[in-house]
């Protein structure tokens, strides 16, 4: 299945009113038009209304960066999901490690947050990441793993299917170090077994996974060529509309996902099965290719064998 990426900025607790909408502003007016890549800039809560009718011409969509999970309360400072959908916010994100350390958001809050970002079609952005103790002592996919079955806890597979995981190394954030594409699409790719576990295949191939963690203009296309990397994170304090546009295009541009072309030599594909040992073989791994991934055949002979056949009658 092709997963379309999906690129959103994260400004954190940066930019004035001014810088915010110029921000959005110029990469609204530069955005890609065609529909190979989502992108999503989440702005500090004050701005959200503003910044929603900035976008409204255009295809950037606008995020949270937090949420409470009540609809409405005594909460002092506090913003509700009620209150987002009010003003058309269409992304949240969920159990950023900023959160989880400074503001104590437990997997507890996160998994009800999911579901009150549901409950208003508010799109959630799932946040995991291992710290360097945990990467050192080996345990980063049982940590990232935790992470998200807490978050999915209670959830139908066609409701995880349209949520968006970011996967974000907690010692690449903000640090100029960035896993290795290979290391994050190992992660990635732990997560999504997670999913193909607690629910199965098809929802585990819907589900977008980011990375996030140092991602730069200069490193997005080769994580973006990676299996399970669906896209890109980035909140650095110098993100500018040009970097996230450079790095948006990045994602656009991307290598396609892997594309094979199988030679199967006398693999004959006929839907009958009597006297087809093709067909009436054990064959798993092909048969789930068949069933999960777009294909198509090609036929190469067929005009070499009409000229052969007029020819020499073979
Ligand atoms: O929310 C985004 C992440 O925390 C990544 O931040 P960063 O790009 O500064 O490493």
């Amino acid at each position: 299945m092709m997963r379309k990426p999906i690129i959103a900025g994260n400004w954190k607790m940066f930019k004035t009113f001014e810088e915010a909408i110029q921000f959005v502003d110029a990469v609204q007016d530069k955005l890609p038009t065609n529909d190979k890549v989502d992108a999503v800039v989440c702005a500090p809560a004050l701005y959200l209304p503003t910044l929603v009718q900035v976008a409204s011409e255009s295809e950037l969509a606008i995020g949270a960066q937090t949420m409470h999970f009540e609809n409405e309360g005594a909460f002092t400072g506090e913003i509700s999901p009620a209150q987002l959908a009010s003003v058309d916010v269409d992304y949240v994100i969920l159990g950023h490690s900023e959160r989880r350390e400074y503001y104590n958001e437990t997997d507890e809050a996160i998994n009800k947050k999911v579901a009150a970002a549901l409950a208003h079609n508010i799109v959630p952005i799932i946040c995991c990441g291992e710290t360097l103790e945990e990467r050192e002592a080996g345990t980063t996919e049982q940590k990232v793993a935790g992470q998200i079955k807490a978050a999915l806890a209670g959830f139908d597979a066609q409701q995880v299917e349209h949520m968006v995981i970011a996967y974000e190394p907690i010692w690449a954030i903000g640090t100029g170090k960035t896993a290795t594409a290979d290391d994050a699409n190992q992660v990635c790719g732990a997560i999504r077994a997670v999913i193909e576990e607690l629910y199965n295949a098809e929802t585990a191939n819907a589900v977008r996974i980011q990375y996030g963690g140092s991602v730069k203009p200069d490193n997005i296309q080769e994580l973006l060529t990676k299996e399970h990397i669906d896209g890109a994170f980035s909140g650095w304090s110098k993100l500018t509309a040009r970097i996230l546009l450079n790095i948006i295009g990045g994602g656009q541009q991307m290598p396609k996902k892997p594309v094979a072309l199988i030679i199967l030599d006398g693999f004959a594909f006929r839907d009958e099965t009597f006297g087809n040992a093709v067909a009436q073989a054990n064959k798993p791994n092909f048969d789930r290719y068949w069933s999960q991934y777009p294909h198509a055949t090609l036929t190469a002979a067929e005009k070499l064998l009409d000229y052969l056949t007029a020819k020499w009658g073979i």
